[in-house]
């Protein structure tokens, strides 16, 4: 579940009033996630998610609610961070940074056909050329340097095949990015954690893309690389889905079209989209926090998608 720390109605009806919101009406845990704890808050002014950060820390903060705030400002569809009298959007309860978002309609489509692919294709490219004048810089806090730092920790886990392969993918990345065309690559906030239960729709519209708490400044094609790996992935077998891929591609690029380093790079950020998440599986999987919580995702799963990308590396047409 993803209530780690239990927050009262009296805790949160003193927030809800500092923001302005009105008197608390309900206040409900919700159940899924594994990184935060989230309640849903109703009050007089509407529907509300109430967020307590449990691994992030009031220094990294700022950049994510910023960059909601920015995005929300340009018409992409976010939560926006509510702010008190004095235009403060981070916020303590219960000893832990806190923020309380407003509550997207709609619910996340787990079995999305190319409909729902071409709409977060689209968004994504608004998304991302919305957030070239946001001046935060944070890097993407799971990109190359945690790789580096993560893979010999979670090693002594793993099969030689295992071993092997994540170390020479690991190889590989590096020296992709050490190479002129990555240094090409367009870069600016980017999402980089929009996997299906991270977007809502509803009535055939997508009503927004949530949980921008693993965004960072990188490369926006890892963040097409993430999105594909699992919007456009059969989930039981982790092969392509090349319908899907289309959909999704031919929507983005209607927005913003790729470079040529764009192009050379797609398979390369594929694999590299995978590896980042078969190694924060396995870390999470091995090395669990405190009295474990959570109950982790699969690590095999992007080891199989990480294998298919090698194989069958995609083609853009
Ligand atoms: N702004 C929002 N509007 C509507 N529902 C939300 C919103 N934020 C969170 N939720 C709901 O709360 C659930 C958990 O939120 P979230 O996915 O952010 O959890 P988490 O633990 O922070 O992250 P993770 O997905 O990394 O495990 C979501 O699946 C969604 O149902
Ligand atoms: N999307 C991540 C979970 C953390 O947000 C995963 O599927 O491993």
């Amino acid at each position: 579940m993803a209530v780690f720390t239990e927050v009262s109605e009296e805790e949160a009806r003193a927030l809800m009033r500092l923001l302005n919101l009105g008197e608390l009406k309900e206040l409900r845990g919700i159940q899924g996630g594994i990184e935060n704890t989230n309640y849903f808050a109703t009050t007089e002014a509407g529907e509300y998610v109430l967020t307590l950060f449990e691994r992030l820390s009031s220094e990294q903060l700022p950049f994510y609610l910023h960059l909601m705030h920015h995005l929300a400002a340009r018409g992409i569809p976010v939560p926006d961070p509510q702010v008190d009298k004095a235009g403060d959007n981070l916020h303590m309860l219960c000893g832990k940074p806190a923020a309380v978002v407003n509550r997207l309609r709609g619910a996340s489509e787990l079995a999305p056909n190319t409909e729902h692919c071409a709409l977060v294709g689209e968004t994504l490219a608004r998304m991302h050329l919305a957030g070239r004048d946001y001046n935060r810089h944070q890097p993407n806090l799971r990109g190359l340097p945690w790789w580096n730092e993560t893979v010999p920790v979670v090693l002594p886990y793993l099969t030689e095949a295992q071993a092997a392969l994540i170390s020479s993918e690991l190889a590989y990345q590096n020296h992709v990015a050490a190479s002129s065309a990555y240094a090409a690559l367009p870069k600016g906030p980017i999402h980089a954690d929009l996997f299906r239960d991270n977007v809502m729709f509803e009535d055939h519209k997508l009503t927004g893309f949530f949980d921008f708490y693993f965004a960072g400044v990188d490369t926006w094609l890892f963040d097409v690389a993430v999105c594909l790996n699992d919007w456009a992935i059969d989930l039981p077998t982790g092969v392509h889905d090349e319908e899907r891929a289309q959909a999704f591609l031919h929507a983005y690029t209607a927005v913003r079209p790729f470079s040529s380093a764009e192009r050379q790079l797609l398979p390369a950020m594929l694999r590299a989209g995978a590896l980042r998440f078969w190694i924060s599986r396995l870390w999470d999987f091995h090395l669990p926090r405190e009295a474990s919580l959570l109950k982790p995702h699969d690590p095999a799963h992007f080891e199989r998608v990480l294998r298919e990308r090698i194989a069958h590396p995609a083609m853009l047409r």
